[in-house]
């Protein structure tokens, strides 16, 4: 670095460290102010005529603001830039991370979100067009600083600053201070010392970008993102994107950084403003409309810190699992799932079952579209016989209203079920009364015969109540009678054997009688036909009173067809897909395996239920018929579901879900926003089930717009290399491959291999010398973080315990994060079973047993392993049980023994 350039740079740092002060003494005098004067006095608006939930938006944003200038009187700033604009003006901005506050002195400062903000992920000579004000500005980047502020005794500092100008750079300074005082502090004396001794440069300039030692167990802090990175997160809130990037790609960091920012009413366009507020719900506000998926509890735990970084109040409810949120659906919202032991007829989970063929639970996709298709002709089909039902009893319901439900049915004929469903909405007022009078005649008849046999003996209901308790009854072959009354459209309640038995009666009748009135048998194990030969001919209706009885019952079938019917679109999945599930069967397709009772589901079962309810549910809501109507009782359903939408969902590790679960998460987005962000890689899958291709990614949200990242900040160059190298004698997608960023200086060491382990206590010994090897390496007063990822949750407790053995000795101390539940604390050595660590990152990561590995899952071995390596930023160490896995024989030579 020339003179010149070291003058400039102190002249920046002075300047800088001046603005630090200056930035957190006006954010610390506007904290005083709402000390002194309430939080309010952030609002100059008047509140007296908002209501109650304006004022309780405002304040929101006042507490977001206190919670802002906080943040800034602790990191004053994070980048400094400096563009030329399109007539050569100079300009200087300070850039914060999140919130910005007016300064005295004349200087800039804008937050990282804002418009302007863009200018620090810019690399210098890169230009740019920005809309600032409802103006475009053109804009080159002459100089780019990214600061890490400290401070302390008293002063500010910024440690580890990265400076790139024009002609110089990138530069790591160690700390300005030291630059400025132009020597470490002596405090650091013996860092320095250390620093000297192991011939690294001494002085607190260096050349180039430096790996930072990962210390913690939670997502790193990358406030500032790069070029690309920066341009996905701030797309418009109502896009559908799909992240694709290598491992260590910062796909997990730019969700985050997006979500922050598209929660900040302050940052959002204005038309994402104009969405935000017509949507916004007093319950469920912009800022807690989100929900994140991850694939493990682990990865949860791991993004939290990141969240509140970025001001984001992050719960569980806000982060989950996908089984968690699948579960409160399926069984709270949808009542697909039974929700207690004693209830029936609904379904039961069993997600250990594997109901579906291996090759459906691979690529579902076709399986759902035949469920789709066969819920459609099912729907259809019901209309259909109605229809077929009323043109025969047009003399009972009125030769016009016929006409018009036959051209309703050509509608739906035609495919355009939601057209007939607008239609038969319109003629509902006609279809209710008649239905409601027909049946008052009918009830009334069947109730005579009631109190006939009830005449002839008091204790008649007893006997059939007793009797209806022996009954043996077959849903299914009751199952042809749903439209013969509507009592499975009214909650089930609970009821005494009386009144049980008499609505047993009436209904058994009711069949019996439509059953006569169309010459058809009654089947021998239905409930119907077991009451008819208890009640015998003495007690049964006469045969012409059972056929004016049928007749009506028919022609209230034919027409219950027509009422609700696009409601029972949505509520009568479920039993579609028991029908569809049936015929499969019989039919020898989509299943094999044993399916113990009609009520179970295995969980791609349920993922598939819940798809088809969801979609049913969002295209019924985006009908102008209904979004009209929302607030009518008739639509209460539908609010149901909309209650339970997210402003906006973002899935993390979406490849490891499979095409049904992340369609499903896409259904979960408001029809106003659709708002859905995704990111992943296809070759870190390690799920049967994942998301496999870009047409399945497709199927899933057909309108996903895939964005590529390939600069991986994560590995060394060396275990990039490796990682590439896996990738490909592992028959990976190659074009997933990715290349360090420019000027860093992160070359690492080679992976390490030790063969012929024998049991945990060997392998122990050989991984505390590795870790030892590693602290002394790193060198930064405490243990980086290590992972030891071993093959089998059983074999946690274990490897923790032998490695605590001799660990102790060196105060060092090895935790077994059972079960993917615990991260974990502090600098302990971390033992995880390998599933659980999708997404972590390690300094140094050890993988225990892969030949076992190899042999345990022959299919999904390359995906672990690739995955548990690519969780190193620098150290990798592999153990084999025996000897090298045959597929990895080729990469011996990139293995070495130690690292010293
Ligand atoms: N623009 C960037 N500059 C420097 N470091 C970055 C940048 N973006 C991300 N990182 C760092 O890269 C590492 C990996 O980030 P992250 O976990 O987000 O990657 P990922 O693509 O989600 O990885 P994986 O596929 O393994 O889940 C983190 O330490 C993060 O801080």
């Amino acid at each position: 670095m020339t003179d010149q350039a070291n003058e400039y740079l102190k002249a920046v740092s002075s300047e800088t460290l001046a603005n630090f002060k200056a930035i957190a003494a006006a954010a610390q005098e506007r904290l005083d102010a709402a000390r002194t004067s309430g939080a309010d006095a952030f609002i100059h608006t008047n509140t007296f005529n908002s209501g109650v939930a304006a004022s309780k938006k405002l304040s929101a944003i006042s507490a977001t603001n206190v919670t802002g200038y906080r943040e800034l009187t602790r990191e004053p700033a994070i980048c400094r830039v400096q563009a030329l604009d399109e007539e050569g003006e100079r300009h200087t901005y300070y850039i914060a991370r999140k919130s910005t506050v007016a300064l005295h002195n004349g200087s800039k400062l804008a937050s990282y979100g804002s418009v302007v903000g863009r200018l620090a992920s810019l690399t210098v000579g890169t230009e740019i067009t920005l809309q600032i004000a409802g103006k475009s500005r053109h804009f080159e980047l002459l100089e780019n600083i990214k600061y890490q502020p400290r401070f302390k005794d008293g002063a500010w500092d910024s440690l580890n600053t990265t400076v790139q100008g024009e002609d110089f750079g990138p530069l790591t300074v160690e700390s300005l201070q030291a630059l400025l005082r132009g020597r470490l502090e002596e405090a650091d004396a013996e860092a320095l010392l250390d620093a000297l001794l192991q011939g690294s440069p001494s002085d607190t300039v260096l050349e180039g970008l430096r790996h930072e030692v990962r210390r913690s167990m939670a997502l790193r802090d990358q406030p500032i993102l790069d070029r690309f990175q920066d341009e996905i997160f701030r797309l418009p809130l109502d896009s559908q994107l799909l992240i694709l990037g290598p491992p260590g790609t910062g796909k997990t960091t730019t969700l985050i950084r997006r979500l922050g920012q598209k929660l900040d009413r302050a940052l959002l366009t204005p038309e994402e403003t104009s969405l935000v507020e017509r949507i916004d719900h007093p319950q469920q506000p912009h800022e807690q409309s989100w929900v994140m998926f991850t694939p493990t509890d682990l990865l949860k735990h791991f993004v939290k810190e990141a969240f509140s970084r970025e001001q984001v109040p992050a719960s569980d409810a806000r982060i989950k699992t996908w089984e968690t949120q699948r579960g409160e659906l399926a069984r709270n919202t949808l009542g697909i799932l039974q929700q207690s032991s004693s209830e029936t007829g609904r379904f039961v989970l069993k997600a250990s079952s594997h109901h579906l063929r291996p090759a459906v639970e691979q690529a579902p996709t076709q399986w759902f579209d035949a469920l789709h298709a066969f819920h459609k002709q099912r729907l259809l089909g019901q209309l259909q016989q109605g229809l077929t039902i009323l043109v025969q009893l047009h003399h009972v319901v009125g030769a016009d209203l016929v006409r018009s439900l036959v051209d309703i049915m050509a509608t739906a004929e035609g495919g355009d079920l939601m057209a007939a469903y607008r239609a038969l909405d319109g003629l509902e007022s006609q279809l209710i009364p008649l239905l409601k009078s027909l049946k008052e005649e009918s009830d009334q008849s069947v109730r005579k015969g009631l109190i006939r046999s009830l005449n002839q003996d008091r204790d008649f209901v007893d006997q059939l109540a007793a009797f209806i308790d022996s009954l043996q009854v077959d849903d299914e072959a009751d199952a042809d009678g749903e439209f013969d009354d509507d009592a499975g459209d009214e909650p089930e309640q609970q009821q005494t054997s009386s009144q049980k038995a008499v609505q047993v009666y009436n209904r058994s009748i009711r069949t019996l009688a439509r059953l006569t009135f169309l010459k058809r048998s009654v089947p021998k194990t239905s409930a119907a036909a077991k009451i008819r030969d208890w009640l015998g001919k003495s007690r049964l209706p006469l045969k012409d009173e059972l056929h004016s009885i049928g007749e009506s019952i028919a022609a209230q079938n034919g027409l219950r067809r027509f009422v609700n019917a696009s409601r029972r679109s949505v509520s009568e999945v479920p039993a579609s897909y028991r029908q569809f599930r049936r015929e499969a069967v019989k039919a020898n397709q989509w299943y094999d395996g044993q399916i113990q009772h009609p009520r179970h589901l295995d969980a791609m079962e349920l993922d598939a239920v819940l798809l088809l309810t969801l979609r049913t549910a969002r295209e019924l809501m985006a009908q102008p018929f209904v979004a009209r109507n929302r607030t009518e009782p008739r639509f209460a359903f539908l609010q149901t579901i909309r209650d339970r939408l997210y402003n906006q969902v973002l899935v993390d590790e979406a490849t490891d879900f499979s095409p049904l679960q992340l369609a499903c998460m896409a259904s979960l987005t408001r029809l106003e926003t659709n708002a859905f962000f995704a990111c992943g890689d296809f070759n870190q899958r390690i799920t049967q089930w994942g998301t496999r291709t870009h047409d399945q990614a497709l199927w899933a949200v057909s309108r996903i717009d895939t964005r590529p990242i390939t600069t991986v900040y994560r590995q060394s160059q060396r275990l990039n290399a490796f990682s590439a190298k896996l990738l490909e004698i592992l028959g990976g997608d190659l074009d997933c491959r990715g290349q360090l960023p420019e000027h860093l200086h992160h070359t690492g060491v080679s992976p390490s291999l030790l063969e012929d382990a024998g049991d945990f206590q060997d392998v122990a010994i050989w991984l505390v010398e590795r870790i030892q090897e590693v602290e002394k390496i790193v060198n930064i007063g405490e243990l980086p973080t290590i992972a030891v990822l071993v093959n089998a949750e059983e074999q946690v407790k274990p490897m923790a315990e032998s490695l605590n053995h001799l660990l102790e000795d060196i105060n060092l101390r090895a935790v077994a994060c059972a079960d993917g539940q615990s991260l974990g604390v502090g600098s302990d050595v971390r033992v995880f079973s390998v599933e659980h660590i999708k997404g972590l990152e390690f300094e140094a990561v050890f993988f225990v047993g892969i030949d076992d590995l190899a042999q345990q899952w022959p299919d999904l071995f390359g995906r672990f392993l690739y995955v548990g390596a690519t969780r190193a930023a620098t150290y990798l160490g592999l153990t084999c049980r025996a000897k090298l896995p045959p597929a990895l024989e080729s990469m011996r030579a990139e293995l070495v023994s130690a690292w010293s």
